[in-house]
């Protein structure tokens, strides 16, 4: 059985565009063959259907850099403990996988294309169950524990969320995790965070929370939370951390929430090689939407290599500000960039960085969050319109 990367990116780039349907098709093929795991997902599958199409994207992406693949597969398959996964459940999956595969793709399926696939998903499979394994014997938690110690609200939509997380939980700055609260009503739905500083010896992590309208768990963490409450806390993930060695002048680029991202970078940039020129924008809707300058000025104040630029659209469309900043601020040719926020903030600052900034694709780090599933705060009147709010009275997860 032959992997070939080339064969998997052409298939999957034509079913990629029909994600929503096809991560519909696969559950339900799931659960029609196999009902028995029906009770290891959430009630409402819109979230995870999402995170299918999520790891699926990024195992495609990087499907011919085994350098970042496997390290991502293996923290995948360690944390999917959390969720009840087995080995036996691996080879049910990799069926409706392929099935759906095949379904969405027509004419376009092959048996090479299928033998591509098959041997893709067995190596996936092979790596995360070995990770399971690994971490089982390793005497690693499934999920962890945190405890809510500590509550801010710097602006009415966004709460900074202090969580001592216990035991002992490791983590890089740059990397993300996943929550879960005990609330019956949103039981099994986890979110990403990123989490917002640079370890802490007293074990605790912020973690920056937009009210999205509508997002049942960003709407109790924002609004419903209490200090002394407890959230299930799954494994950190993720490779946008910082390039170790490197001497490169440093750019980093947050928008809205995604600045708690880049605060645990900047925090261990100032822990670790302050000597080093760093530009910061940090990019949001308007004055009323930046928060945390207090923490911005000590930092400034502690690397003095380091810049910040506020970036506000300033009369520019929203949106579009990011092109204008980068052309003003970007340090050169030689820098690296490490991007953080909505899906098509990143996208711009990314094609910009690429197309006129001329760095190449390993010196651009940031999380693979496909777009079309990310929920984001409507940016344009059109967006408004098209996102109707939900009505108040129906409880709808995001
Ligand atoms: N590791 C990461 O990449 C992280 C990503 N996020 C994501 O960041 C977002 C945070 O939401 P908010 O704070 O409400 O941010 P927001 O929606 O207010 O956006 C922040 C800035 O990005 C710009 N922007 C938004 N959409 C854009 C587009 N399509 N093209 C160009 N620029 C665009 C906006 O103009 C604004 O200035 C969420 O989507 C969240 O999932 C949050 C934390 C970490």
């Amino acid at each position: 059985m032959t992997l070939d990367p080339r064969v998997l990116r052409q298939s999957f780039a034509i079913v990629e565009r029909r994600g929503d349907r096809m991560a519909k098709y696969f559950y339900a093929h799931l659960f029609r063959e196999h009902p028995g795991v029906r009770g290891l997902f959430p009630a409402d599958m819109q979230e995870q259907r999402d995170r299918l199409f999520g790891a699926l994207t990024a195992a495609v992406t990087h499907v011919d850099e085994p350098d970042v693949l496997v390290p991502f597969l293996q923290k995948l398959g360690a944390d999917h403990r959390r969720f009840g996964a087995l080995a036996a459940h691996y080879p049910a999956v990799g069926a409706s996988l392929v099935a759906t595969l095949k379904y969405f793709s027509g004419d376009a399926w092959s048996e090479e294309v299928e033998t591509s696939w098959l041997a893709a998903y067995t190596v996936i499979s092979d790596v995360m169950i070995a990770a399971a394994q690994q971490a089982e014997d390793d005497g690693e938690p499934a999920e962890w524990r945190g405890e809510v110690v500590a509550r801010t609200r710097p602006v009415p939509s966004v709460a900074v969320l202090t969580v001592r997380i216990d035991p002992e939980y490791p983590y890089v700055p740059g990397q993300y995790l996943s929550v879960a609260l005990h609330d019956p009503e949103v039981l099994n739905v986890w979110r990403q965070f990123s989490i917002g500083n640079a370890p802490r010896k007293d074990g605790t992590v912020d973690l920056h929370v937009r009210r999205i309208p509508g997002g049942a768990v960003s709407e109790r963490l924002v609004d419903g939370i209490r200090v002394g409450d407890t959230l299930r806390i799954g494994k950190a993930m993720g490779a946008a951390t910082l390039i170790e060695g490197s001497d490169r002048p440093l750019l980093f680029a947050a928008g809205g929430t995604g600045w708690g991202a880049v605060k645990a970078l900047v925090e261990e940039y100032e822990v670790t090689r302050p000597d080093r020129a760093a530009t910061l924008l940090l990019i949001a809707r308007d004055g009323d939407d930046v928060y945390d300058a207090e923490a911005v000025e000590h930092l400034l104040y502690r690397c003095p290599k380091l810049e910040a630029w506020a970036i506000l659209p300033n009369g520019a469309r929203a949106g579009e500000e990011v092109p204008t900043a980068l052309e003003r601020h970007f340090p050169g040719p030689e820098a690296e960039a490490y991007l953080a926020g909505p899906p098509g903030m990143v996208r711009a600052a990314r094609e910009w960085l690429t197309a006129v900034g001329g760095l190449p694709d390993e010196r651009i780090r940031h999380d693979v969050q496909p777009e079309e599933f990310s929920v984001t705060r409507p940016l344009t009147p059109a967006d408004w319109f098209i996102q109707r709010p939900p009505v108040p009275w129906i409880r709808r997860p995001e």
